[in-house]
């Protein structure tokens, strides 16, 4: 589902943000991509959906070349990115707006957008939701509803960046049963080695744009010399058996 060879990024001015990166995906597989800040996880994400400019043959997602103009139409279809910060996705005047927008934009009825929205709302637990101000939400419904917005498009690939970030224990728990339950392939960049635990059986390590490690994630993240070489701790669960 996703192809990866030898991608290569660089911010003018700056190093090499990603530095022949390859892997692998395949169709339906929860992939976490760890790494220290700085590591080019972001960047990856930004580069497998189009959003930056790269160079064709470098990424296939769906068998849609992102750096290829024609293909990244079609992609907008196919990949659903939740960035960081939820704010930057919810910007309509009630939630449901928002979580009809995608569907809207791919050219779906009135009718159709709003069925499509109100599904989405109900699988992130927000049914009530829908007449809500968005910048009003607390910060677990924001990323909830950051989450429906990409729901509603029925993505085949999702990629999802710090998706627990400033989130409180119970609404970390309730995303880690949500993200468990989302439908399709799945690429989550975070911190949150617990939630990786929980959600991911396989990890890609980054580390300065280079890709160091990719196995089993109880592997991956068990290697205490493999971890404090990237600045990453092993997680809690793992250190005491
Ligand atoms: N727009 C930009 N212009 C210049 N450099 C950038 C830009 N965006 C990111 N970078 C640089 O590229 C590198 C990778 O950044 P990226 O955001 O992909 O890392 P990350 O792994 O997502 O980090 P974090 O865990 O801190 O979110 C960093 O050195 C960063 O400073």
């Amino acid at each position: 589902m996703i192809r990866v060879t030898a991608m290569t990024h660089r911010f003018v001015g700056g190093r090499a943000a990603l530095d022949g990166v390859s892997f692998t995906v395949a169709a339906g597989e929860s992939v976490a991509v760890v790494g220290p800040n700085g590591a080019g996880k972001t960047t990856l994400f930004l580069r497998l959906c189009g959003v930056l400019p790269g160079v064709r043959g470098e990424a296939t997602v769906a068998n849609l070349d992102p750096a290829d103009r024609e293909h990244r139409r079609k992609l907008a279809a196919t990949v659903g990115v939740v960035f960081q910060n939820p704010d930057d996705q919810l910007f309509s005047p009630t939630v449901l707006d928002d979580v009809a927008f995608g569907p809207l934009n791919l050219g779906l009825s009135d009718i159709e957008a709003r069925d499509r929205a109100t599904e989405a709302l109900n699988a992130v637990g927000l049914p009530d939701h829908a007449a809500r101000v968005p910048h009003q939400l607390s910060g677990g419904e924001k990323r909830r509803a950051a989450i429906a917005t990409i729901l509603s498009m029925r993505p085949g690939v999702l990629l999802l960046d710090e998706p627990s970030m400033f989130l409180d224990p119970r609404g970390r728990r309730e995303l880690i049963y949500l993200v468990r339950d989302l439908p399709g392939t799945k690429l989550i960049a975070t911190h949150d080695l617990g939630l990786v635990l929980e959600t991911c059986p396989r990890v890609l390590l980054l580390d300065g744009g280079k890709l160091v490690a990719d196995g089993p994630t109880e592997q991956v993240l068990g290697n205490e010399m493999l971890m404090e070489t990237h600045g990453l701790e092993v997680p809690y669960r793992l250190r005491n058996g």
